[in-house]
């Protein structure tokens, strides 16, 4: 089983307009609220490509009761950890570029905490992959994700980890068998500038390599994306899109090149369902179906750089 843990759910209000003028009254051209948060983003993917998982984290008041009601009217499974305090909702404003307003997130108690990892516990067999992506809500230590691992270990199941700067490097040592930093991100873990060349990206994702990563994957939005090997690279784009919203891009590579990998061993073709799930969802309103995902899927093209 592949569970997904998404400590920090949110509403993700997805609103549009031509041209925002800051200080004066705007009126949008669309507002949607979807649920939103990594993890729960990851399950939604596996499940419009047939893959089981099992949405796990923490959800409270109205907007964490629209997630769940979300979820199951998508028969996503789930099993979020009641909280007292509610869910928080993240504002995806498309005006002249993207601009993401993500909040902090709620006060989670040691009594909640608790009962989360007691179900994570209780879930775990061997073989299973648990997904831990996204931020820490308030309360939870910054060792949070890492100090579940010992947990998945004695299990015998495998962790996945989207998260960044320290908190991912620590993980490390530990071994996920994904990571999927986008190329801001890993220049930044390296406290690097920009990196203007493909080669420094290659670079970099084997010091990710060397320092315990299985798999290496870095995203590029509109760029694609490679995949790093101690020996080889290889670089995936598809055939160019309207991008409708890109929010949810990187959660989706992440569910598509995990989902495959566990389903088939093969990494090259896990790589190529990332990227597929990755620009279908960047060129649709809310995450991409199964039928743009084949769409997309069908105008690859990958290099050995
Ligand atoms: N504008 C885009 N055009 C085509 N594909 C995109 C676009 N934005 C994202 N993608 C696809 O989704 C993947 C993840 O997107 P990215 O924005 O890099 O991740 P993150 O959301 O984690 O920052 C990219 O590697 C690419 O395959
Ligand atoms: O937990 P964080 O880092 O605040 O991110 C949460 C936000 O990221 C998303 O999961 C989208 O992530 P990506 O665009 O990186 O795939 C949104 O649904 C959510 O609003």
């Amino acid at each position: 089983m592949i569970y997904s843990i998404t400590l920090n759910p949110s509403i993700d209000y997805v609103i549009a307009l031509p041209d925002l003028e800051l200080g004066r009254v705007n009126h949008l051209s669309s507002a949607v609220m979807l649920p939103g948060g990594k993890g729960i983003n990851v399950s939604r993917i596996l499940k419009a490509l047939g893959i089981a998982s099992t949405a796990l984290g923490f959800s409270g008041g109205f907007t964490g009761a629209f997630i769940e009601d979300q979820l199951a009217q998508l028969q996503v499974a789930h099993h979020l950890t009641t909280t007292a305090a509610a869910t928080r909702l993240n504002v995806k404003l498309h005006a002249q570029s993207e601009t993401e307003l993500n909040a902090a997130g709620p006060q989670i108690t040691a009594a909640e905490v608790e009962a989360f990892t007691s179900d994570l516990k209780a879930r775990l067999q061997p073989g299973d992959v648990v997904i831990m992506a996204g931020s820490l809500p308030q309360g939870l230590p910054t060792s949070f994700y890492r100090d579940l691992i010992p947990m998945i270990h004695a299990a015998k199941a495998e962790f996945v980890i989207d998260t960044t700067g320290q908190a991912l490097l620590d993980t490390l040592p530990d071994h996920p068998l994904v990571v999927k930093p986008n190329h801001h991100e890993l220049a930044a873990l390296f406290g690097d500038a920009e990196y203007t060349d493909l080669q420094q990206v290659v670079t970099a994702g084997r010091k990710l390599l060397k320092l315990g990563a299985q798999h290496v994957l870095v995203s590029m939005a509109g760029k694609g994306a490679l995949m790093i090997t101690a020996d080889h690279a290889y670089h995936g784009t598809v055939a160019p899109g309207q991008v409708i919203n890109s929010v949810g891009a990187g959660d989706s590579m992440l569910a598509g090149f995990t989902g495959t990998l566990m389903q088939t061993g093969d990494a090259q073709a896990a790589f190529k369902a990332g990227i597929a799930c990755g620009s279908a969802t960047a060129f649709s309103q809310d995450l991409a179906t199964k039928a743009k995902i084949a769409e997309v899927a069908a105008t690859i093209t990958m290099e050995e750089i």
